[in-house]
């Protein structure tokens, strides 16, 4: 089998807030084109460690490399921006702008691209996850929360990002709506060549539509590997959790 490419090397992460250490001794590598689940308890530092990959918060130490490049060494931010895209908790869209205009953010923020251009491509970004066009001048409180979602894609998507990171995407979705989200995720790393990270507690998207899955637990990664694989895993954090009985329904081996 062919070597697989790492577009993402974490490496020795140590990260804290104050006296209070979130991750030690972390380590994870993501490759091209998986898309990978992150897991872990409660407050365990998902969400951290999701920022500390976006370069958003600084480690104490330890490093993250990016497509070769050492984020909080020397980081090229224009880069950075370009190349990962974010959709955090709760999709996080400027309420009192219409997703048209929530999507042309970035390209306000980082490009000089303007005008009627400007409306086409956000426009064009729009009809890539899935929404209408009438979607397009709606304010954010009057999309649904699936509507949302795809919004806060089509904003991470805007530059064309190789790299696309999403928090809890499905938390809030009804089972209809998470299962065509897992979709149009799954259609995008297919459509765009994506990598996709992914921070979910929603067992049934893990089983779906992951390639891999790192846990998080006593501040480091304890495990990664597919997910069928993790309830026979050595650590005993991770047997738990995918012998657990909301997990056990998804092994076809399970009782
Ligand atoms: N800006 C901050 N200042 C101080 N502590 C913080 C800050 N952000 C996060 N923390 C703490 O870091 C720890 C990890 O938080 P994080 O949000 O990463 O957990 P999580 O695994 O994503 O949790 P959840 O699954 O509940 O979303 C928590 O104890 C949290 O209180």
């Amino acid at each position: 089998m062919a070597e697989r490419e790492r577009v993402i090397e974490v490496r020795d992460l140590k990260t804290a807030f104050g006296k209070t250490v979130i991750h030690e001794d972390l380590d994870l590598d993501v490759y091209r084109g998986e898309i990978l689940g992150i897991v872990g308890a409660s407050g365990g530092g998902k969400s951290v460690l999701l920022n500390t990959m976006l370069g958003l918060q600084r480690p104490v130490s330890g490093s993250v490399i990016v497509d070769g490049q050492d984020i909080f060494n020397s980081p090229d931010r224009q880069w950075l921006a370009s190349n990962m895209g974010v959709m955090f908790q709760n999709g996080a869209l400027f309420s009192s702008l219409t997703l048209q205009e929530n999507v042309e953010a970035p390209f306000l923020e980082h490009t000089e691209i303007r005008g009627k251009f400007l409306s086409r491509l956000a426009q064009m970004k729009i009809s890539l996850v899935g929404l209408a066009n009438d979607a397009a001048y709606k304010r954010s409180a009057e999309l649904s929360g699936g509507m949302r979602k795809r919004a806060g894609v089509a904003r991470a998507l805007a530059l064309d990002p190789k790299l696309l990171f999403l928090d809890e995407p499905t938390a809030g979705l009804d089972p209809l709506a998470a299962a065509e989200f897992d979709d149009l995720i799954v259609s995008l790393r297919d459509a765009l060549e994506l990598t996709v990270v992914m921070v979910t507690h929603d067992l049934d998207s893990l089983f779906q539509i992951s390639d891999r899955v790192a846990v998080l637990a006593d501040k480091r990664i304890v495990a990664s590997d597919a997910v069928e694989k993790l309830r026979d895993s050595e650590d005993e954090w991770t047997r738990s959790y995918f012998q657990s009985r909301r997990a056990r329904r998804f092994n076809s081996g399970g009782d």
